[in-house]
């Protein structure tokens, strides 16, 4: 690589954090970041997955450390902010989504899932970024959804906590981006991975939004290699408080 190249997109002497990180896009996303040259903490819940998430990037090279966390509960998040050292990378990828009718949704499954998809990201964006800004230098990258910007049905509790991760994400541009983090959110289409398997096996379903899709197939997680690494680097230092569409032209079809 050129070094010219080298100083635009390497990610040599940084450490990013990465939760959800042991599988779909996560994983995808930690991988890239690592294989750019980033130390790689992966957050998540399941012990084998991730044991075998940082074998897997080991096995790319890449330096790789694990903490398991349940990251809908919050002594869980402050562990993983307190073990976590010096991190200039937060990756915000954690997700899950509680489908049923809008009526039908409790104030219990609104609470589980504001608090992965949104609680979560906010307490670590809160400890992390004053330190990045301290620093001097920090890249936040949160996972927003289509349900950031527009209502799909059976995800009320999930496209409220979608929309609210676009407003943290531009609250947390404005407070620290002068002093070096930028902070952004990544939208993806409908990707391919363990989130989607209910929708994935509904009859047609998939084709029907390959179809919606303008380069006509569905996302996969390696699909979110490049804005990653992009948003995590020094390429991106004008680049803050957006949303960036990896939907394959999803959201404007
Ligand atoms: N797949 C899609 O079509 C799609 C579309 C829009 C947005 N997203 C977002 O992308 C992100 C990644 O999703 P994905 O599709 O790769 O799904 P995935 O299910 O493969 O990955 C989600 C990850 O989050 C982790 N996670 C979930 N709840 C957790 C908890 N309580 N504590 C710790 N970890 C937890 C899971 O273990 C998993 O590693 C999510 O924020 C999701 O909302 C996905």
């Amino acid at each position: 690589m050129s070094d010219y190249l080298q100083d635009l997109f390497s990610l040599r002497g940084r450490r990013a954090l990465v939760t959800g990180g042991s599988s779909g896009i996560g994983y995808a996303i930690a991988e890239a970041l690592g294989r750019a040259g980033a130390e790689i903490v992966v957050a998540a819940r399941r012990e084998n997955e991730l044991d075998e998430a940082v074998d897997r990037l080991r096995g790319h090279g890449v330096t790789a450390s694990r903490i398991r966390a349940d990251l809908g509960d919050r002594d869980d998040v402050q562990r993983v902010c307190a073990t976590s050292g010096d991190i200039d990378i937060l990756v915000n990828n954690a997700g899950n989504n509680i489908r049923k009718p809008m009526a039908e949704l409790t104030a219990g499954d609104y609470e589980q899932t504001l608090a992965v998809n949104f609680t979560a990201p906010y307490l670590l964006g809160r400890h992390f970024g004053p330190r990045m800004a301290g620093r001097g230098w920090g890249r936040i990258i949160n996972l927003g959804s289509q349900q950031s910007i527009s209502a799909f049905g059976h995800s009320g509790a999930y496209g409220a906590a979608k929309a609210a991760i676009a407003g943290l994400t531009r609250s947390q541009a404005e407070a620290w981006s002068a002093a070096g983090v930028c902070v952004n959110t990544i939208v993806p289409g409908f990707v391919l991975t363990p989130l989607t398997e209910a929708a994935q096996a509904i009859p047609g379903r998939v084709e029907a939004l390959a179809a919606r899709h303008m380069v006509g197939r569905n996302g996969v997680p390696a699909d979110f290699a490049g804005a990653a690494v992009f948003l995590a680097g020094d390429a991106s230092a004008f680049v803050t408080g957006q949303m960036l569409f990896v939907d394959g032209g999803f959201s404007v079809h």
